[in-house]
C-alpha cells in the first residue's frame, strides 16, 4: 500500500519556499480552493484544550470546502488505553488503535493535539499518541501540537517573518521567557527546526539547563546571554519550556529573563514574536506585546492549516 501523506514535521514539507508562497497566495485569494475538499471531512481530535489551533484549523478546512468535526477525546470520551497487549480490567475503557481505526471511517482527515506528559523523557520523545494515528490511521494524519512538536505553529510563524522581514537575511532569536509551571518543548522544537531550514541567522538564548534536545538544536548557535543574544536582532520570539535535561523539570522562574521594552531596545528594531496563549508580564511585558506580530502569527494560522490541508487534498 502507497504510503499515505501526513504532517507531522517539517521533513514532510516537500518544498518550503513554494509552501510559503503557497500561503501567501491563499492569504490573499482564501476561497479560491473552494472545491478542492468539496464531501471531504476533517476529524480534529483533542487531548488537550486549544483556541488558536481548534478555530483556525477548522476554518481553514471550511475554506476548503470540507466539513469538520471535533472530538475532545481528553475531556468527553472514552479512558483510553495505549500498551498493546493490555488486559484492560482496569481504568482504560478502549484501545488507542480501535478508536484510530474508527475515527478513520468517519473522516478523510485526521489531525491530533496530544502535548508531552513530562514525566517520561523517554516516553513522550517517542510521541506516541501522534504515532499512534500515523500507524492506525487510514487516512491522513496532521499534527495539531504533539509531544515534541508544533509545526503547524512554526509554519505560521515563518510566514509571520516572511512578511516582515526587511533583511535578506534576517536575525531571529529564541528566546526562553520565565513561567510558572511546567510547560512542553514542543514549540521551541519545532521553531528551531523550520528556521534550521529557512535563511535566517538563528539564534537561541535560555538559562543553562533548559538546553533543548540535541537532535533539535543540532549546530544552532546557543547564548546563554539574553542581552548580547538581542543585540541586532530583527525578530525576538519568546517561549518557555521546561528542562530536557533535568526532564520536564522549572529550574528558574528568573523574571531578569522577561521580555521588556529595555531589551527590545537592544535589537534593530525587532519585531516580538509568540505563539500564543501569553501569561502577560510573566514572558513579555504589556508594552512589548501590545507592539508585537502576536496577533499576526495567529491569523496565519488560517494559512499554514490551509496549505498543509490542500497539499494533503491534492495526495488523496
Ligand atoms: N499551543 C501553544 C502552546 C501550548 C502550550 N502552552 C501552555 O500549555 C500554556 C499554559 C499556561 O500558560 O499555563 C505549550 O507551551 O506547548
Ligand atoms: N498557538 C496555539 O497553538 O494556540 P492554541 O493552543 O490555543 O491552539
Amino acid at each position: 500500500m502507497a504510503k499515505l501523506p501526513k504532517f507531522t514535521n517539517v521533513k514532510d514539507v516537500t518544498n518550503l519556499q513554494t509552501w510559503i508562497d503557497e500561503a501567501l497566495y491563499l492569504k490573499r485569494n482564501p476561497l479560491v480552493f473552494r472545491k478542492l475538499g468539496s464531501g471531504k471531512c476533517l476529524g480534529l481530535v483533542f487531548f488537550n484544550p486549544s483556541l488558536r489551533t481548534r478555530m483556525s484549523t477548522q476554518r481553514a478546512a471550511q475554506l476548503l470546502g470540507m466539513e469538520t468535526m471535533v472530538m475532545n477525546v481528553g475531556s468527553d470520551g472514552w479512558n483510553l488505553e495505549f500498551v498493546d497487549g493490555a488486559v484492560m480490567n482496569g481504568n482504560t475503557q478502549e484501545h488507542i488503535k480501535d478508536a484510530i481505526q474508527v475515527m478513520s471511517q468517519y473522516c478523510d482527515v485526521l489531525a491530533v493535539r496530544a502535548f508531552a506528559e513530562l514525566k517520561d523523557r523517554q516516553a513522550d520523545y517517542q510521541d506516541k499518541i501522534l504515532n499512534a494515528f500515523v500507524e492506525y490511521a487510514t487516512v491522513p494524519v496532521v499534527s495539531l501540537e504533539s509531544a515534541i512538536g508544533h509545526p503547524l505553529q512554526a509554519f505560521a510563524d515563518l510566514i509571520t517573518i516572511k512578511e516582515h522581514q526587511t533583511k535578506e537575511r534576517p536575525k531571529v532569536v529564541l528566546t526562553w521567557a520565565p513561567h510558572p509551571r511546567a510547560l512542553p518543548q514542543a514549540v521551541a522544537n519545532s521553531f528551531v527546526e523550520w528556521m534550521q531550514e529557512s535563511e535566517v541567522d538563528l539564534v537561541v538564548t535560555h538559562p543553562e539547563g533548559y538546553e533543548l534536545a540535541p537532535e533539535v538544536i543540532k549546530g544552532t548557535k546557543v547564548e546563554y546571554d539574553q542581552h548580547k543574544a538581542f543585540e541586532g536582532a530583527d525578530f525576538i520570539y519568546a517561549k518557555n519550556w521546561s528542562s530536557y535535561t533535568e526532564y520536564g523539570q522549572v529550574l528558574s522562574q528568573d523574571e531578569s529573563w522577561q521580555v521588556t521594552a529595555e531589551k527590545m531596545a537592544l535589537t534593530d528594531n525587532g519585531k516580538f514574536m509568540h505563539c500564543l496563549p501569553i501569561r502577560r508580564n510573566v514572558i513579555a511585558s504589556d508594552e512589548v506585546i501590545d507592539n508585537s506580530l502576536v496577533i499576526k502569527e495567529a491569523e496565519n494560522r488560517l494559512f499554514s492549516a490551509g496549505i498543509v490541508l490542500k497539499k494533503i487534498l491534492e495526495n488523496i
